[in-house]
């Protein structure tokens, strides 16, 4: 008798815990969802039944007249912001509320998790103040020549691959091996050959950062549930062999350098000038920014520590973000013919004007239909499908009496609104001429709705190395080769996504095949 008097207080204790955990939301007056035991409303996610992209876009399609949605991931609650308007407020009008992303760091027992994408506050200012003359268009142009030298590489490999006979490749691999080969070069320092050595040690690492094993699918899971927990239980951002390669890199390069008073015109040469001046020196022709005229802390020099969890989050950001670009642009090219033909006419008319320097970074300025392709696979598949923000004080909604609470996580499905009908016509189409006219592409919605590189000061810092190293790779193949699909039945169709991945990535591997135009 004892015993089920106390089972079924148990139950009773569980059952109220319950209710009361899952009243978070509509105590505050906000909408919220039907959670379930344990799971809240993200049994999808949990389960890695969704990838977090889907999860977040069917949320906000079923959800889309409310201008924000409170949801439970087991019982952390978290908020989706479904209003274009209000996703611009928060992004650009009241940034200063809303600057940081809800993520791990601790710079002491895991300097690489202090990198840029993951810092807050005045921290995150001072350096993205700094950083940012690093990635400004002179810079980039400066960097041609070594990224170039990467496409000569890929050119060569495919050219010889087709010599050999073998035309079927898995893009995903190699376009990821020539991004790191690019990212390496100019993050590292270090001129690595994973397109001719699949099985490059530089490879290898990257592979392991992205792989979607338990542990990378735990730090996920931690870090979307309780990211200040996450180095409380002693978990780091990479396993230790990736972690331990990273700093020796870093440090053999910045070492060597120094001591043989090396340069190269590179982010690791700018990212020695921010450790040993404090500030990246100004370019001829290129002005100081107002921001860095006008900030107290331009001189504080950053340290070691500092400037490999850089050197790492540009390696990160840059390799597996573009790669996924390259391979999206790549697919959609394969089953749209008529498209593919206008990219070959594009490209042909504007290398047929280049002299004996080969192609230069002006030209590929010139490949504005390309740009739209890039534009619109970036719509169609934004990389990171969702951007995450912070609020730092309790925040009133502009014509609401809805408060969102101090310390609340802000979800902005950014695959929901790049594919939602209201917004897009025909959102499954991949239709490039959407962006001929508009930078935002034909969406009818007002406000923020075309976000492949977030939006406001927190946006991507990289972007325009990333279309750059994209519209290399595609302008590359496309100069000399057809692409088809390999497996006919992909024609039509939507991919689907892996369920352990933040980042959108096919669920699938998938071959295509090229041959000499
Ligand atoms: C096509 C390629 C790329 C895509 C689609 C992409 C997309 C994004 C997005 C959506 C964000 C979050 C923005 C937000 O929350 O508002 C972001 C942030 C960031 N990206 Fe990229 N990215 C790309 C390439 C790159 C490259 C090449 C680099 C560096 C070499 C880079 C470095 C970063 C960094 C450091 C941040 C964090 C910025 C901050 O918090 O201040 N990205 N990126």
């Amino acid at each position: 008798m004892a015993f089920v008097l106390i089972l079924l207080l148990a139950i009773a204790v569980v059952y109220l815990l319950n209710q009361y955990l899952f009243s978070y939301w509509s105590k505050r007056g906000i909408k919220q969802l039907e959670p379930s035991f344990f799971y809240g409303d993200g049994g999808d996610l949990i389960k890695f039944k969704k990838s977090m992209g889907e999860f977040f876009k069917d949320i906000y399609s079923k959800h889309k007249n409310e201008r924000i949605v409170g949801v439970y991931i087991s019982y952390k609650p978290v908020l989706v912001v479904t209003d274009p308007k209000l996703v611009q407020d928060i992004l650009i009008r009241d940034f200063t509320t809303f600057h940081d992303r809800p993520m791990p760091v601790d710079e002491n027992k895991d300097p690489i998790s202090g990198h840029l994408f993951n810092i807050g506050g005045q921290k995150w200012r001072d350096l993205r103040v700094k950083l940012s003359p690093t990635f400004t268009s002179g810079k980039i142009k400066a960097m041609y020549p070594i990224i170039k030298n990467v496409g000569k590489v890929l050119e060569d490999y495919l050219d010889e691959q087709v010599n050999k006979g073998v035309n079927v490749f898995e893009f995903r691999d190699l376009m990821a091996r020539f991004n790191i080969n690019i990212i390496s070069s100019v993050a590292f320092g270090i001129d690595n050959d994973c397109i001719n050595e699949p099985k490059h040690f530089f490879r290898q690492m990257s592979a392991k950062i992205f792989d979607p094993n338990l542990m990378n699918g735990l730090r996920a899971l931690i870090t979307l549930l309780a990211p200040t927990l996450f180095h409380k239980l002693n978990m780091r951002i990479l396993d230790r062999d990736v972690e331990d390669f990273i700093f020796s890199v870093v440090k053999q390069t910045v070492e060597y350098r120094e001591q043989k008073n090396f340069s190269r015109n590179d982010f690791m040469q700018l990212l020695i000038q921010l450790k040993n001046q404090g500030y990246v020196s100004v370019d001829k022709g290129e002005k100081d920014s107002e921001e860095m005229k006008n900030h107290s802390d331009t001189k504080s020099k950053l340290t070691l520590n500092e400037i490999i969890a850089q050197a790492f989050v540009f390696f990160v950001a840059g390799f597996e973000t573009s790669s996924s670009t390259l391979l999206y642009c790549l697919f959609e090219l394969a089953r749209h013919k008529e498209i593919q033909q206008k990219v070959q006419q594009e490209v042909d008319k504007v290398f047929k004007t280049s002299g004996p320097d080969g192609v230069t970074y002006d030209m590929l300025s010139e490949l504005k239909y390309l740009e739209c392709v890039i534009d619109e696979t970036l719509r169609k598949y934004p990389i990171l499908p969702v951007h995450v923000r912070t609020a730092n004080r309790d925040y009133k909604i502009a014509d609401s009496n809805i408060v969102i609470p101090k310390g609340a996580s802000l979800w902005i499905p950014a695959l929901g609104f790049h594919r939602d009908p209201d917004i897009y016509e025909n959102p499954l189409e991949f239709k490039p001429e959407r962006f001929l006219n508009s930078s935002n592409g034909d969406g009818k919605a007002t406000g923020v709705f075309y976000t492949p590189f977030g939006d406001g000061p927190r946006n991507c810092i990289g972007m325009r190395l990333g279309k750059l190293t994209t519209k290399i790779g595609l302008s590359i193949i496309f100069s000399k080769f057809n692409l088809e699909l390999n497996d006919k039945e992909m024609q039509d169709g939507e991919l689907k996504f892996h369920p352990n991945q933040f980042v959108l990535t096919p669920s699938k591997l998938f071959n295509m095949k090229i041959s000499r135009r």
